[in-house]
């Protein structure tokens, strides 16, 4: 089963593509949006095969979002033609009638708020499979449906990862766990500490049946179990004006988490004065995460 591409949008000098398709790992309708840049419709039928196949970036979107807040607010296109990239904005949980969410009917739980994580209690573990979704499925299908386009646009290898709030911490958790598969990684304003945080507290209590399993999803234990590879460093900000800076995301803690390992002095803490948790924070520092990403893909300015 392949995408239905519902709409074509013409944003810079490429096109915002929103689709959806039939995912295994949710047993649900998912939508994702994908920008394509400026240098994918250069390449002119019949010498696909003289193009370098274009990078991608994943960016993961926070609480409440659909893959249309950062498609619209962040403004990632204007890099991704500078340099060269591919851009897919997956949606942040499943979706659906039949889909559970939250008994008490708030955002920072159920739809809208899967966390990245595979759900190992019931009702949510049938669809709330969001890990595998991210890192596995998607770029699966995605690689299968452009390919079949003839363009070269590379999902599966030369691939960075990103993300805000809820989506730093996906962003880390992926990168962490499967270093060899994403050449770069940053965060806005990420939930670095989930276990010891009420945002993190309630998406584990309600997807995970064991305390137990609850190190194996936090950036802060997994700092400390993680090899790092060659050239290997995480770029993070956050504004020191956010109203979640104390309670939800403590962003000091991986630093200190990574001190005795070998990522200390390799998570770059920006901590920004003045900025708060809003897209107007996200847009304003994503020229330096596309930089930071672009360098770590091999890109050069455009
Ligand atoms: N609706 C909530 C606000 C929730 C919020 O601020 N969500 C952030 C992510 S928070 C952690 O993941 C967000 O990205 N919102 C979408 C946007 O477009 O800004 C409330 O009422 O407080």
């Amino acid at each position: 089963m392949t995408f239905t591409v519902k709409q074509k949008i013409n944003v810079c000098n490429g096109k915002l593509l929103r689709m959806s398709h039939e995912s295994e790992s949710t047993g649900t309708t998912m939508d994702v949006n994908v920008y394509l840049p400026k240098q994918y419709w250069q390449c002119v039928r019949g010498n696909e095969a003289l193009m370098k196949p274009i990078p991608t970036i994943y960016y993961l979107s926070g609480l409440t979002c659909t893959p249309q807040n950062a498609s619209e607010k962040a403004m990632w296109q204007f890099q991704a033609d500078k340099y060269g990239f591919v851009v897919v904005f997956p949606d942040t949980s499943p979706r659906g009638d039949d889909v559970p969410g939250d008994p008490e009917g708030s955002w920072d739980f159920g739809h809208g708020a899967g966390f990245y994580i595979d759900a190992t209690k019931e009702p949510y573990s049938k669809n709330y499979n969001m890990y595998t979704y991210v890192h596995e499925e998607l770029p699966r299908v995605l690689d299968q449906h452009f390919a079949d386009t003839g363009k070269h646009v590379d999902f599966l290898e030369n691939v960075s990862i990103t993300g805000h709030s809820m989506g730093g911490y996906g962003a880390l958790c992926g990168f962490l766990k499967q270093q060899a598969h994403y050449k770069s990684c940053s965060a806005f304003a990420p939930i670095v500490n989930p276990k010891n945080v009420p945002w993190g507290q309630k998406a584990f209590n309600g997807y995970l049946e064991s305390k137990a399993e609850w190190d194996l999803h936090d950036p802060c234990e997994l700092i400390k179990q993680t090899p790092r590879e060659e050239r290997r460093h995480i770029l993070i900000h956050v504004g020191d004006a956010d109203p979640f800076y104390e309670e939800q995301l403590k962003p000091q803690s991986i630093v200190e988490a990574s001190q005795d390992t070998p990522w200390a002095n390799k998570i770059e803490l920006n901590i920004v004065a003045g900025f708060d948790h809003s897209y107007y924070f996200v847009s304003t520092f994503v020229p330096q995460h596309a930089k930071f990403h672009a360098e770590h893909l091999g890109l050069k300015e455009h």
